[in-house]
């Protein structure tokens, strides 16, 4: 039989972890090392709020200053993932899926498109976390500590029980990124290497 069984599937790598926890830092090390593609859902929600004409710049940045999260439809993760089409050996997809909307707006749009190879989950104590954010001086309108106190929230309540529904399906593989960076990446790389990376 022909037909579909012969598209290419998207390899996905999730990277999970509270504000601050180090996503992006792992990401940009890793798709270095290993030709992957890296797509961070917050990155591409910044540049779609900066587009000129952009009838949701103004949701968006509601959505980010109040720590919340954006519906589904607006995020642009698939469009970005087709964009970089065949030639991507895989994604990182950085700070996506973080409730049960992008779950379920994930899975309408890419089951049996994607081979889910496992989430990489970044723990990290709040404190080092904050501290992260507040010096990360990209001048990010919710890197404040009010923004930051509704961002964690919104990651304990919302983005946590995504994690647990992954752990159930045996796909997490849990980090301590509390420490330092060269430490962190180590066990990063032993994740990527065991996974067949
Ligand atoms: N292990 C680490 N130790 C100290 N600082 C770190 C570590 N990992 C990342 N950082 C710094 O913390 C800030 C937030 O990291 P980032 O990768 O943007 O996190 P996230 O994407 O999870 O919000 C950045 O300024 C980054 O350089
Ligand atoms: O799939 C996503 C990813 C991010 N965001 C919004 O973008 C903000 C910043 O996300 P990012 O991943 O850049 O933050 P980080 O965790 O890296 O600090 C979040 O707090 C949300 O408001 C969202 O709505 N949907
Ligand atoms: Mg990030």
């Amino acid at each position: 039989m022909t037909g579909d069984s012969s598209q290419k599937l998207f390899k996905v790598v999730f990277i999970l972890g509270p504000p601050g926890s180090g996503k992006g830092t792992c990401c940009h090390a890793i798709q270095k090392n290993h030709g992957l593609i890296h797509l961070s859902a917050g990155d591409l929600l910044r540049e779609e709020r900066q587009r000129e004409g952009s009838e949701v710049g103004a949701l968006i940045e509601a959505h980010i200053r109040n720590g919340t999260i954006v519906p589904v439809e607006i995020t642009c993760m698939f469009q970005a993932m087709r964009a970089a089409g065949d030639s991507a050996k895989g994604f990182l997809v950085d700070g996506f899926p973080r409730n049960q909307d992008n779950l379920d707006g994930w899975k309408r749009q890419m089951s049996g498109k994607v081979d889910e190879k496992f989430v990489l989950f970044l723990t990290c104590p709040t404190d080092d976390c904050i501290k992260r954010c507040l010096n990360r001086g990209e001048g990010r309108s919710d890197d404040n500590e009010e923004s930051f106190r509704k961002r964690i929230d919104t990651y304990n309540s919302q983005t946590l029980p995504i994690v647990e529904f992954y752990k159930k399906q045996g796909l997490v593989r849990e980090v301590n990124s509390g420490r330092p960076i060269e430490q962190v990446l180590e066990d990063v790389e032993r994740v990527f290497t065991e996974a067949g990376f």
